[in-house]
């Protein structure tokens, strides 16, 4: 379905919240009245730009000292075409069909903390400036306070699908969501977050990005798990680039005897990171974007770690980014524009998503699951729509009944938690965030339903959603955009709730149930460990 543009949305009073209450049997239900904070207006959309302090280097480790410092127009080139040969259906991918305007000049010092999560003008129109009133999502990255400049359209049209590749964790979503620049895909600090692909379109220039967010790959051990491997392998396999995520993350500082510090050792390409890039895509170009580099304090162990990198892998680019920061994200989207094939644009400017809004509003009572919980709860929980409703009259509320499948009665009793204080707090964290989302008033009704291993059963990951075919991406003939708020409520296809589990102390669950490519490469391993500086 082809999207209509909502008029913004004037502000709303405040509301309060209800209280949340059970019901008896097996289902338990919390409702979260509405209540809305006051909003300012939507600022427009605005164009992309490069930033200084953005690093980057070509592939197979030779630094670029001047555009790593982002001083020059020409950061993060890598070897690009020059050495690959730009791809002949991608035509003339060199530096003349390349955007310009980035790097010097860009939009100066780091974006605003704060903001506020999308809502549907947002998802349709574009970003949010804002000043973070009300925003909950501390995850989440930072909206702008000021909009990228955008690179002038320059040479021809070039279009086509992107996947974001990549361990658990690395930071996919959020770089999702600062090249959308809105807290689109729903981030966490637990691994295995992210359960399907998730599309974002992003117009960068004379370019259109059709962004591909996938689950982390990692050792499955239940069905879910496989389900989600491959849907992430999918992704990898129709996309014209593949960007490849990983990350950095310190090490703690250890001390001798005496109490000195221990020099670290230099950073290596993560042993999981090894294994997925033996077979990844080699056919089609492959761009290496290395998140989280705002954890180093050592930015000298950058440079090694990114030439380590360089010989894994002939890479186009290798672009070192913070995603949480929004730093390097232009660089990264000019690299992608540069590889995509020439053609005509496949989406309205506005376009944003192809995913219905009762897809993202399962999504965001997961979210709010996975702060609120921890263990095996998170990792043991999706969360279907029953019923998602329009107002039938201005002023109205969107009616949503969602039910959150635990595998247990224990998981149950901990989402429900003291006289219902856990469901209450999810509730109203999710129907806040759903509000955004839609624009409007909500009315969320959330039960608690154990279905006992769901996530080993094909057919039940079949009825929650997980492993069909799903409509999106560049591929999909028709789509559906998130703020067209007139989703049918039979649209079972859409009630994809994906459901992943996270911990609210940010730690990596002990419990979980998959796990990362371990050292040995085998896809059979440990989780992951944090690289340290
Ligand atoms: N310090 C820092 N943290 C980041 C950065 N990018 C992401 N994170 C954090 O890393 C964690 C994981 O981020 P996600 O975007 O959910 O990672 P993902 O790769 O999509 O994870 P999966 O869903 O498991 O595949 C979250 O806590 C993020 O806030 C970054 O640039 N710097």
């Amino acid at each position: 379905m082809k999207s209509r543009r909502p008029e913004p949305r004037a502000e709303r009073p405040g509301r309060k919240p209800e209280t949340a209450r059970e019901k008896p049997s097996d289902d338990e239900r919390a409702g979260a009245s509405p209540r809305k904070e006051a909003r300012g207006p939507r600022p427009e959309r605005g164009p992309r730009g490069g930033r200084p302090g953005e690093e980057t280097r070509g592939a197979k480790g030779k630094p670029r000292a001047d555009e790593a410092r982002g001083q020059g127009p020409g950061a993060a080139r890598g070897k690009g075409p020059a050495k690959k040969g730009a791809p002949p259906a991608r035509g003339g991918g060199g530096k003349g069909a390349r955007p310009e305007a980035r790097g010097a000049g860009a939009r100066p010092g780091s974006p605003g903390r704060g903001g506020r999560p999308a809502t549907t003008d947002d998802l349709t129109r574009g970003p949010r400036g804002g000043t973070g009133e009300g925003r909950r999502d501390r995850t989440a990255p930072r909206p702008r306070p000021e909009p990228r400049p955008a690179p002038e359209a320059s040479g021809p049209s070039r279009s086509g699908t992107v996947a974001l590749i990549g361990r658990p964790n690395v930071g996919k979503s959020t770089l999702l969501n600062a090249a959308l620049q809105q807290p689109l895909s729903i981030v966490s600090k637990t691994p295995q977050t992210t359960r399907d692909a998730l599309l974002g379109v992003v117009h960068h220039g004379s370019a259109e990005l059709a962004l591909l967010d996938t689950p982390g790959l990692h050792r499955p051990r239940t069905q879910l798990g496989r389900v989600m491997n491959e849907a992430a392998r999918d992704a990898a396999r129709r996309a014209d680039v593949v960007v490849f995520v990983t990350d950095v993350s310190p090490r703690p500082v250890k001390h001798k005897e005496d109490g000195t510090p221990i020099e670290p050792r230099p950073l290596l390409p993560h042993p999981g990171d090894l294994v997925l890039l033996a077979d990844l895509a080699p056919d089609r170009p492959a761009l290496l974007v290395v998140n989280k580099v705002d954890l180093l304090r050592d930015k000298r162990h950058l440079l090694p770690l990114l030439e380590a990198y360089g010989k894994v892998r002939n890479f186009d680019a290798i672009v070192p980014i913070s995603a949480q920061r929004e730093d390097g994200i232009t660089l990264v989207l000019d690299e992608i524009a540069r590889f995509l094939p020439e053609g005509p644009f496949r989406y309205g400017v506005d376009d944003v998503t192809d995913k219905p809004a009762r897809y993202f509003a399962a999504e965001y009572v997961r979210e709010q699951i996975l702060r609120a919980t921890q263990d095996e709860v998170p990792h043991a929980t999706a969360v279907t729509i029953d019923r998602y409703t329009e107002p039938r009259a201005p002023g109205q509320a969107v009616q949503i009944d969602a039910t959150i499948h635990v595998e247990r009665q224990g998981q149950k009793r901990i989402l429900i938690g003291a006289a219902g204080a856990m469901m209450k707090r999810i509730g109203i964290a999710a129907r806040e965030r759903i509000e955004e989302l839609v624009g409007g008033k909500v009315v969320l009704r959330l039960w608690v339903r154990v279905t006992p291993d769901w996530r080993e059963s094909l057919p039940r990951l079949e009825e929650l959603g997980y492993g069909k075919a799903r409509a999106g991406g560049a591929d999909a003939a028709e789509y559906v955009i998130v703020a067209e708020r007139d989703t049918e409520a039979d649209e079972a296809d859409d009630e994809d709730a994906g459901d992943e589990d996270l911990d609210d102390d940010g730690e990596e669950d002990e419990d979980r149930d998959e796990e990362d490519l371990d050292d040995d490469g085998d896809d059979e391993g440990t989780p992951d460990e944090d690289e340290e500086e």
